[in-house]
């Protein structure tokens, strides 16, 4: 019998950052304070590091500039983008909870069908700490939910489930369409609230956004790379994607699960579409590429840590994706100064390399 998780869910205020990316503002936080109050906040400001944002008052934050981030990585601060949402990544390196909640700052509370406010940040917690189904596909969606469970005809050796590594919640609204997509249809809507969390089978690569996602940091975090993105890099908008790929395939090797489904947030800003197109032309060639090669991808069983998985698929990445295109040659060896920056920073003597950057206490 699934246990259905009637005990409320754990705050975990201690044990989850949350990160955003910002080029413009943070007066969205106010609609998220009753939810994000108790939370400490890590903040990527990107573009000019002369301009000021604002943090409304109230929250617990450190932020971090483009002066911050070439001080604290310095040359490794290549692998980190610019001009681009994908520099979100660096607040997952220098975040030391075991949880990070990501969310843009153009995405609002939604409500759900009864009206009532969602709180992303709670289902998201639920997502995680309730096991994934990747071994064998649950046709009641998630069995762990209450009311739900597991149906007729599902094999009660695959019944505990396995660690949740990621959560990817959905959006009301803008819905998060490609550039081609966008001017086909300019003025498509999402209102489509489907109460459902789902585990990506295993095996089964997704497109993985952004805009609001959750992922265990002691899991999978040293895979969760946003990638070259941006300024001075022949593609932008694929951060997320590239991201999801590699975690995919790790989560399937290691053995996590990633889900999709609940929570919804309400994205409020359409980005210009021709923009969009001009950042993703490169990216909706390759993938047709990279799609298949992703799907191919064998780790070997040596490869027991995330670190060394991502650094093995790093070379796989030069070895059959660099006669796409140089780009990825750049981006194989980005992945490999981003692990080296990650341990750096995140191994024992590291952790007092990080300094300070502006902000309240921590
Ligand atoms: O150069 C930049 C541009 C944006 N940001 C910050 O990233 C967040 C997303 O920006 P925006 O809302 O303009 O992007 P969307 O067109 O909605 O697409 C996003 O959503 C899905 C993924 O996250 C995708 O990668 C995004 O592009 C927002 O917080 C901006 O302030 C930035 O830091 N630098
Ligand atoms: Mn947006």
């Amino acid at each position: 019998m699934a246990e259905a998780s009637v005990k409320p869910t754990p705050v975990l205020k201690d044990e989850l950052d949350i990160v955003i990316p910002t080029i413009r503002s943070l007066d969205f936080l106010e609609m998220w304070r009753p939810f994000f109050q108790p939370y400490h906040l890590i903040i990527v400001q990107d573009g000019d590091p002369s301009k000021t944002i604002k943090v409304p008052d109230g929250f617990d934050y450190e932020l971090y500039n483009r002066n911050d981030i070439n001080r604290i990585l310095g040359p490794k601060a290549s692998c980190i983008s610019f001009k681009d949402s994908a520099c979100r990544c660096f607040g997952y390196m220098v975040s030391k909870k075991k949880y990070i909640f990501t969310i843009d700052d153009d995405c609002f509370v939604a409500k759900n069908p009864s009206g009532k406010e969602i709180n992303a940040l709670e289902q998201h917690i639920k997502n995680l700490l309730s096991p994934s189904t990747p071994l064998f596909f649950n046709t009641l969606y998630d069995p762990y939910r209450d009311g739900a469970d597991f149906v007729r005809g599902y094999p009660f050796s695959l019944r505990e489930g396995v660690h949740t590594a990621v959560s990817h919640g959905l959006w009301l609204n803008i819905p998060d369409y490609d550039a081609p997509t966008q001017l086909v249809k300019p003025l498509e809507r999402n209102s489509r609230y489907v109460d459902a969390v789902l585990t990506i089978p295993k095996g089964t690569l997704f497109p993985m956004c952004g805009m609001n996602l959750a992922f265990d940091r002691e899991l999978i975090g040293p895979a969760m790379y946003f990638g070259l993105m941006g300024d001075g890099q022949p593609i932008g908008r694929y951060d997320d994607m590239w991201a999801g790929w590699c975690v995919k395939v790790i989560c399937d090797h290691l053995g996590y699960g990633v889900k999709t489904g609940l929570p919804y947030i309400w994205h409020s800003k359409a980005s210009n579409p021709f923009v969009n197109l001009k950042k993703e032309y490169n990216g909706i060639f390759w993938q047709e590429e990279a799609i298949p090669f992703f799907q191919s991808v064998m780790l070997p069983k040596e490869c027991t840590t995330v670190q060394q998985c991502y650094i093995e698929l790093s070379k796989q990445v030069k070895e059959k994706l660099g006669k796409v295109d140089p780009y990825f040659n750049k981006l194989a060896e980005a992945m490999v100064t981003w692990i080296e920056a990650w341990d750096e920073l995140n191994s024992a003597e590291g952790s007092t390399g990080k300094l300070p950057a502006k902000g309240a206490a921590m």
